[in-house]
């Protein structure tokens, strides 16, 4: 019955319904098809490639089937509602389900939006990073550029200056991009700045060494000088002595003469040499174009230095030699000078020998050679001259070269100076931006390594998230195939469980069809006795009700045999319970039977309603009526943590007339009296040996003049007051146990409302009595004391056997006044009184006799009708005497009993036993003080 969603109605809104709308469909009504959320689920979910099977052909074959089943199968509006109920279930699952996928599936969504946008946020996080880094490199490779730029510019300056320095010409070289540009700059500016250094020294050095050689060339230049001063002079001086000696040593002379020029122009030519060679070295130090050449050109010189100091030190040698010659050549002539003169002053054979000599001499022969030497002198003193010249403008040139050399080095050291101060600060600047650039990469990589620490744990969280959603989702998709299966499945499961509880139903209708048509009868014979029983009640409403109560085993039962349970109950009827005496079942009626199993609550909640009926100014009488140890007292007091209907009733007094209002005021007040062998004593006086008596008043009704009320306020009072009539029991007795089986204990509660707006004055009478044992004489063999005891509760409650018996047979006359217990209690055993008889019985074989005495008395009992009940209202003045009972007249209402018999005619009222010590729950406790009226 779904319908298709895209079909017959719009696409929903993506809005989750909550299960309160969602209305299952169910299988006979035919209701109007409505997409469930199953399918808008699936529809959300995008799952309606393979939509969830319909169960409109399961449901309209289950309809139909269901419409047909009737004619194949009877199936009753129970069943078919029961499977309804089960589709409904089984709908309700599969919709939790299914919203657990939706819950689960937006769980996902959310996740995966979630991812994304931590995703989208971690791209964009790497990006700016990406961005932030590349501005970085950006502005590194800006500041690298400046840099390069900037030691390009240093290096052009600096190679400039070299150039300035050295003249060279410095070709610029490509600079590579990056750091290894950098590197490779900075070893290169490093390299050169060593070579620049190196070639310093080396310039330096070589300068020098220029110095040095300038110093040894002007040093030699000046020795030469000297030396062809020196010559000079010595030719001269030679030329004076060959000038001198011409004719007559002429041979000699001209040898020396030839020697001296020998000597000298080999000076000149090496002086020349020198000459040429410090102008070529001057003009080589000035032309030297490359540095190579340069050092070519300076291990060249070193090399002609040293050759040329070798030569110094030959010439040297040979000027030595030259010398010592001339000084022999100068110590020849002066031996010759002085063997002369010696000549000359010898004889004049001599000196015609000279003059003739002489005028050998001045032949024409000497003549030509003299005018040649003479010639020769001549063109070498020009020689010289030009030499002295040359040497001069050589000297000039050297010392012009020299200052130029000096202002050179100064440029040269100032340049340095300049240079070194520019490299320190550009080193500095460089180390500056170096590390500025080191730092900044430092804290770019560190923020990077942070950076990428982070999002790798991000993205490790992530990816666990992930792989936790992807475990989740996978298992959703496993719970979704299921489901999905399932669903698939369901309609065919739905279908052959529908079958099979159909099957199971039909064979369960059959197979209890025969216990049903049993049932039926019992619930037929079950409703005539009811509406019987209704009738009777409804006749009997005020006149006695009998309930039994079956106390549960006690220790005192003992064992054996003797303790066999001989009570049962009826499964189905709660007024019906089983005694098996000597092998045969006897069933008795009563109103309504208590098991062992049944609580205090339980029994009191049945007399609840004529509790609070005394309210209403019903007079109300509960009596407990058993053999000894049968549980009297233990349902009328009841232990101290488990009260009994004594407590519960007054309490239950006290808070209806809390609910009550204020409308109504209300006094209740209590007596506590006891009937010991036809002797009433009232238990809430100290003294209680008086013996009171029951007296009619002038009004017709029956007080106990001198008995002590109390008006109790509070259940505490009540406890009180019980508490006194407890203590004045055991002062009166002296075995309690014992006596408190052998005397009747009743307790009186008079409720007096005065409704405070009509004056209305409604007096209702509770009393609660705990009868003494009913056991017969002949069991316990009393006698004696016991056996008066025994008598008197005979007499007791032979008297109310016969009350009742009076009632019952609508006697004229009812002997009320035949025991104290009747004339005590005749107004609660009247026609307008309501009366409650608990039979307690034992459950077991020992105390069996006695159980069916007591279930005997109690079904006679059960039979007597005493008419209907009815209130105690008064109008007009408020009677303010609360001992005074104002008994109606008895109103018997005529009814034949069911099981007639003689109260008393059986031996049934007899002798009470001895009670054991276990079985008494009676103490007596303190009590504070009250107020008694
Ligand atoms: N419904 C019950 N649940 C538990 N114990 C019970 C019940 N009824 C009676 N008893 C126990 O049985 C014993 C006898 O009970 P109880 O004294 O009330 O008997 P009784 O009929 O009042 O005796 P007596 O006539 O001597 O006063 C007590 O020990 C009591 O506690």
């Amino acid at each position: 019955m779904f319908s298709t969603p895209g079909k017959s109605k719009p696409r929903h809104d993506p809005v989750f319904r909550t299960p309160m709308t969602y209305s299952p469909r169910l299988v006979g009504n035919k209701p109007v098809p409505s997409p469930s959320r199953a399918e808008i689920w699936k529809e959300q979910l995008g799952l309606n490639d393979d939509p969830c099977p319909s169960f409109s052909s399961s449901d309209s074959t289950d309809e139909e089937d269901m419409e047909n089943q009737p004619e194949q199968n009877p199936i009753s509006a129970v069943e078919y509602r029961a499977l309804q109920r089960e589709l409904e279930e089984r709908n309700a699952q599969r919709d939790d389900l299914m919203f657990r996928i939706k819950t689960l599936s937006d769980r996902t969504k959310h996740y995966k939006t979630k991812l994304e946008k931590d995703d989208a946020a971690k791209k964009q996080q790497i990006k700016i990073l990406r961005k932030t880094q590349e501005t970085q490199l950006f502005e590194k490779d800006t500041l690298i550029n400046n840099l390069q730029s900037l030691a390009e510019e240093q290096e052009d300056r600096i190679l400039q200056l070299e150039m300035m320095v050295n003249g060279n010409v410095h070709q610029p070289t490509p600079i590579e991009d990056g750091g290894n540009r950098i590197r490779s700059l900075c070893n290169e500016i490093k390299e050169l700045q060593a070579e620049k250094v190196e070639l310093t020294s080396g310039v330096e050095e070589l300068k020098t060494r220029v110095e040095t050689w300038d110093q040894e060339n002007n040093e030699q230049s000046k020795t030469l000088q000297q030396r062809i001063v020196k010559l000079e002079a010595e030719i001269d001086e030679l030329n004076c002595q060959i000038s001198y000696h011409k004719n007559s040593q002429q041979m000699d002379s001209a040898l020396y003469s030839t020697d001296t020029e020998k000597e000298l122009e080999v000076l000149q030519s090496d002086n020349k040499r020198l000459l040429e060679e410090v102008i070529d070295l001057r003009r080589r130090q000035t032309n030297d174009a490359t540095e190579k050449q340069y050092e070519e050109e300076i291990s060249s010189l070193k090399q002609k230095l040293s050759k040329c100091e070798a030569e110094l030190m030959k010439k040297e040698k040979e000027l030595k030699a030259s010398d010592e010659k001339k000084q022999m050549v100068v110590r020849q002539m002066r031996e010759v000078q002085a063997e002369n003169i010696g000549l000359q002053a010898r004889d004049p054979e001599v000196v015609t020998k000279i003059k003739r000599v002489e005028v050998q001499v001045e032949s024409e022969n000497l003549k030509r050679a003299y005018v040649i030497s003479q010639e020769s002198n001549t063109s070498l003193k020009s020689q010289i001259m030009t030499m002295q010249q040359m040497c001069n403008d050589t000297n000039q040139q050297l010392t012009a070269a020299q200052i130029k050399n000096s202002h050179l080095q100064g440029q040269l050291k100032d340049t340095c100076a300049q240079k070194e101060s520019e490299h320190e600060l550009m080193k500095r600047e460089f180390e500056a931006l170096e590390n500025s650039k080191e730092a900044a990469i430092q804290a770019v990589r560190e923020q990077m390594t942070a950076d990428t620490r982070a999002l790798k744990c991000q993205y490790m969280s992530m990816c666990q998230k992930m792989m936790e959603l992807q475990m989740s989702f996978k298992e959703v998709a496993e719970e979704y195939k299921h489901l999905k299966s399932l669903s698939k499945q369901f309609p065919q499961v739905l279908s052959n469980g529908v079958k099979q509880v159909r099957k199971e139903i039909c064979k369960a209708i059959g197979s209890i069809d025969s216990y049903n048509k049993e049932l039926v009868q019992k619930y037929h014979r079950e409703m005539m006795l009811r509406k019987k029983y209704h009738n009777e009640l409804v006749e009997l409403k005020g006149n006695i009700r009998v309930f039994c109560r079956v106390r549960p085993k006690i220790k005192e039962d003992g064992g054996g045999t003797q303790a066999e349970q001989v009570v049962s109950y009826d499964r189905d009827d709660d007024g019906l319970v089983y005694v098996t005496n000597k092998g045969r079942n006897q069933t008795f009626e009563i109103d309504k039977v208590f098991t062992e199993q049944s609580s205090q609550i339980e029994v009191f909640d049945e007399m609840k309603p004529l509790v609070t009926s005394c309210l209403d100014g019903y007079n109300v009488c509960i009596f407990a009526y058993g053999q000894t140890g049968s549980g009297k007292t233990y349902t009328m007091e009841g232990p101290r943590d488990n009260p009994g209907i004594n407590q519960r009733a007054l309490q239950l007094l006290f808070e209806m007339i809390a609910e009550k209002g204020i409308d109504w005021s209300y006094t209740i007040t209590v007596s506590v009296m006891e009937i010991y062998n036809e002797i009433i004593r009232d238990l809430l006086n100290e003294d209680t040996s008086c013996k009171m008596e029951v007296k009619m008043s002038a009004e017709g009704g029956l007080y106990v003049p001198g008995l002590t009320y109390y008006k109790v306020e509070s259940v505490d009072d009540v406890y009180q007051v019980f508490a006194v009539g407890q203590k004045n029991r055991a002062t009166a007795s002296t075995s309690m146990n014992e006596h408190s089986s052998r005397s009747h204990a009743l307790l009186n509660v008079t409720v007096t409302g005065i409704n405070m707006t009509t004056n209305t004055k409604i007096t209702g009478k509770l009393n609660l009595v705990d009868l003494a044992g009913s056991e017969r004489v002949s069991k316990s063999g009393a006698d004696g004391a016991r056996l008066r005891e025994a008598q008197n509760i005979n007499k007791s409650l032979s008297c109310l056997g016969d009350v009742i018996h009076a009632l019952r047979s609508k006697q004229n006359h009812v002997p009320y006044r035949n025991s104290k217990l009747t004339y005590l209690l005749q107004d609660s055993l009247g026609g307008d009184s309501k009366t409650l008889m608990i039979v307690q019985v034992a459950p077991v074989e020992k105390n069996v006799g006695e159980t069916l005495c007591s279930l005997n008395f109690a079904q006679r009992v059960r039979s007597v009708e005493l008419g209907a009940a009815s209130k105690r209202v008064e109008n007009g003045d408020i009677a303010n005497e609360y001992d005074e009972t104002c008994l109606g007249s008895p109103h018997v209402k005529q009814r034949s009993p069911k099981n007639p018999a003689t109260p008393s005619s059986s031996n049934h009222f007899g002798m009470s036993r001895p009670r054991t010590p276990a079985s008494s729950s009676k103490s007596v406790t303190p009590s504070s003080k009250v107020r008694q009226k």
